[in-house]
């Protein structure tokens, strides 16, 4: 086999410096497999520190409408928003709470002459008040649509399946997924409406974000009213991350035919628990089994969690996770989603499997052997 000296001699290359003379008899194909080794690791490491990358999200002097935006992540990530320059509108019920989120954010911006915030009380399960929403931000905003949009509304009330009556299942389904798919059909029917060559101005790409949960990628007993609703937005995001590129390739044409206003990017964070005033809610009635089959996890806190997403967002990543655990739950679901990188993803997603051969049954197990020790559940204290 041709070594790496020969190849130097043969094109007058130095082959004798002061490396290690058993370098030089380094067969070629070895060589050739360890530089490609290398390549790899090195881009992954690259890639993992957002080096050669530019910013996918960029949201200085950009508009964003925040739902959830009064509390817990959405609060966090809307004074993250804020200190990186952009102008915010925060969405959820409660007014004073959302007052609260205003003044935080205009502590904390970037800069405060050139900003603006704003908040609107809106009760999102009711599809007529998300078009309400986007049409008053459109108007706060001088008649142009918001180029963000992050659905982070959302609580869980847990509970095992049969204790939880059908009426608070179906409320969880109304808080949970349809919170966000108003909000996203609301903003996508603005967005992607059609423009005259003509009348196409200049935007930057928009972005539509939802916030999930990892049990969308792997439940847990004790949160079926909560896990199901959560799947359902993810299956939402996929199947738009789809239906968006029809639009976008419209729009590569918007020149030439009718097309909407700018290109649409989709994502989809799944933090694991985060320490809000909505996890201390629903801590006072989980399941003692739920709280022990969720023991590995640590919950983060908003400000961490926001920093994460963010950072995540800008790398340009579609499905986002917050920590290792979390990695390791969306590398065994990772189904027909697009992947952040081949590599990093497939690398991930065999190992999760591996991994998740062993948990799957350990949850399982733990649940058995609890009904076993414990008897029936006695009904969890409902409010
Ligand atoms: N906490 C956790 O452990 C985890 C949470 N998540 C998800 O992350 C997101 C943020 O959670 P968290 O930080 O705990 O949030 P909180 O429960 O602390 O805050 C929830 C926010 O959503 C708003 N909201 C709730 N219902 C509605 C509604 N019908 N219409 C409009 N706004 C509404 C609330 O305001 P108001 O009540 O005034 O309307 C509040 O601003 C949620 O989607 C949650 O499901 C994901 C993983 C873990
Ligand atoms: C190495 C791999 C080990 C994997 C172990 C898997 C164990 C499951 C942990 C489940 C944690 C759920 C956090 C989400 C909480 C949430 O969304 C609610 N708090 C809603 O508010």
């Amino acid at each position: 086999m041709m070594e790496l000296r020969e190849l130097l001699l043969r094109w007058n290359l130095p082959h004798s410096l002061s490396l290690h003379p058993t370098f030089y008899q380094t067969p070629l194909p070895i060589l050739g497999l360890y530089t490609l080794f290398g390549t790899i690791i090195a881009y992954s490491i690259a890639k993992m520190f957002g080096f050669g990358s530019r910013n996918e999200f960029a949201v200085e002097g950009q508009t964003v409408v925040l739902t959830g935006g009064s509390d817990g992540m959405g609060k966090a990530v809307a004074t993250q928003l804020a200190a990186k320059g952009a102008n915010v509108i925060v969405v959820a019920r409660t007014v004073t709470k959302l007052q609260a989120a205003v003044d935080e954010m205009k502590a904390n911006a970037a800069n405060s002459h050139k900003q603006r915030f704003h908040y609107i009380s809106a009760d999102l399960t009711d599809p007529n008040e998300c078009d309400r929403v986007i049409s008053e931000a459109t108007t706060w905003n001088a008649g142009t649509a918001p180029d963000i949009v992050w659905c982070c509304a959302g609580f869980s009330r847990p509970g095992f399946f049969i204790d939880v009556p059908i009426k608070e299942h179906k409320q969880q389904m109304d808080t949970i997924y349809w919170t966000a798919a108003n909000t996203a059909h609301s903003t996508l029917r603005n967005w992607l409406a059609p423009v005259e060559p003509s009348g196409q101005m200049k935007f930057s790409r928009r972005h539509l974000i939802f916030t999930c949960s990892t049990l969308a990628f792997v439940p847990v007993a004790g949160y079926s009213p909560y896990s199901s609703a959560k799947a359902a937005i993810r299956s939402l995001s996929d199947t738009l991350s789809q239906e968006i590129e029809m639009y976008n390739g419209a729009f590569s044409q918007r020149h030439h035919s009718k097309a909407p206003a700018a290109d649409v990017k989709i994502h989809n964070i799944f933090p694991m628990g985060i320490t809000s005033p909505g996890f201390d809610n629903e801590q006072k009635i989980k399941p003692d089994l739920t709280k022990k089959l969720e023991e590995a996890d640590k919950p983060q806190t908003p400000e961490e969690v926001a920093k994460i997403s963010i950072a995540a967002l800008e790398r340009g990543e579609y499905l986002v996770t917050t920590n290792l655990i979390g990695a390791f739950m969306k590398g065994t679901a990772l189904g027909p989603s697009p992947r952040n990188s081949i590599i990093g993803d497939t690398l991930l997603s065999w190992l999760s499997n591996l991994v998740f051969l062993q948990v799957i049954p350990d949850l399982r197990g733990k649940a058995y052997a609890w009904g076993k020790k414990n008897g029936l559940p006695e009904n969890s204290p409902r409010s």
